[in-house]
């Protein structure tokens, strides 16, 4: 259920995991690449998860091809654009949209700093057509290394002034977080909020680390939160909010079923977690799913999914003027 007097908030959403399929289509064409088909019904089991994927990173591949139409700047712009159109069509108040500029830069040789300059251009001119107040966090994508995540942050850090956080997304297995120390250090020391993907493919100690190491104020996802009780009450006392995405959890095979999600465990301790898409386009989701159908299957109650809406502004990387502004707006709609 949503509360409609309270602001729908989507603080976990991954612009580049969220390409519209007739977008990939058009820019493929544009570009005159070879798709692995020529309409949408034979694009989609491309670039959306059909059956849920085996692990993360399977899932992870689902993103590549619209990240590979992406041919010039002006194609990032369109997708940073479109962004903000799903986000008014799926009514949702304020968004905090995620992106990895060397990711989106990779297939045809663009300069991460000129994306992260495309994307911040179509994400303003979005929110002033749509009239949707968006903030921006810039992803390092740990899956290509150390090396590739000093020249992401550099180029999100050039912009620091347009972000408001950093994130570390990719294969949290294959690449732990140690590895991105120096990273947060630099981040930190720029005045950016820091959010972290951990907990999702690897255990309780990932999410320790994230917090003590990089300095975490939220995780995105922390499912293996559940295996350490210690670290429950410490998410809890430290209001540390974990950004939960309960389908891709399900799709990424991070829990085998969404009535087996620890959500309401978390719910139950007090810890701050609220409801997210993740990568809308790639799910087949959006943001009504998770609150309507992906929550009561995962057993939370409406006073539950309420307290998520209430959670989800309490998290967001805005200021206390900023959280005002979007109550008072929901409670005037009424
Ligand atoms: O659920 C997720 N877990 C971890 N990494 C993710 C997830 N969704 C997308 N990305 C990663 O984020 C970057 C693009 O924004 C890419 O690195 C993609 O692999
Ligand atoms: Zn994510």
């Amino acid at each position: 259920m949503i509360d409609p007097s309270l602001p729908l908030l989507d603080l976990h959403r991954h612009l580049d995991g969220n390409i519209r399929a007739a977008t990939i289509l058009e820019l493929g064409r544009a570009f005159d690449m070879m798709l692995p088909a020529t309409e949408l019904a034979g694009l989609r089991p491309h670039v959306q998860v059909v059956d849920n994927a085996p692990d993360l990173v399977s899932f992870l591949s689902k993103l590549d091809w619209g990240v590979k139409v992406l041919g010039d700047y002006d194609a990032c712009r369109r997708v940073a654009f479109e962004n903000v159109e799903d986000l008014q069509s799926a009514g949702i108040d304020y968004a905090e949209l995620r992106f990895s500029p060397a990711y989106m830069a990779m297939s045809h040789g663009l300069d991460p700093q000129g994306v992260v300059e495309a994307v911040i251009d179509g994400v303003a001119a979005g929110s002033r057509d749509f009239g949707i107040p968006v903030k921006l966090i810039g992803i390092m994508s740990r899956t290509f290394g150390q090396d590739a995540c000093e020249r992401e942050l550099a180029a999100c850090l050039a912009h620091k002034d347009r972000l408001v956080a950093m994130d570390l997304a990719g294969d949290e297995l294959g690449f732990p977080g140690e590895l991105f120390n120096d990273h947060f250090r630099r981040v930190r020391e720029a005045g950016l909020r820091i959010t972290v993907h951990a907990g999702e493919a690897a255990g309780a100690a990932s999410i320790w680390q994230a917090i003590r190491s990089l300095g975490a104020e939220r995780i995105g996802h922390g499912v293996n939160a559940v295996q350490d009780p210690a670290l429950l009450s410490y998410l809890a006392e430290q209001r540390i909010g974990i950004e939960s995405c309960l389908t891709s959890n399900l799709q990424t095979s991070t829990v085998a079923e969404l009535s087996s999600h620890p959500i309401h465990r978390f719910l139950e301790l007090g810890i701050p977690v609220c409801l997210n898409t993740d990568d809308p386009a790639v799910e087949g989701i959006e943001l009504r799913h998770e609150y309507q159908i992906a929550a009561v299957r995962a057993g939370l109650t409406p006073a539950q999914t309420r307290l998520c809406q209430e959670n989800a502004l309490a998290m967001a990387f805005i200021s206390a003027g900023e959280k005002a502004a979007l109550l008072t707006a929901s409670a005037e709609r009424q």
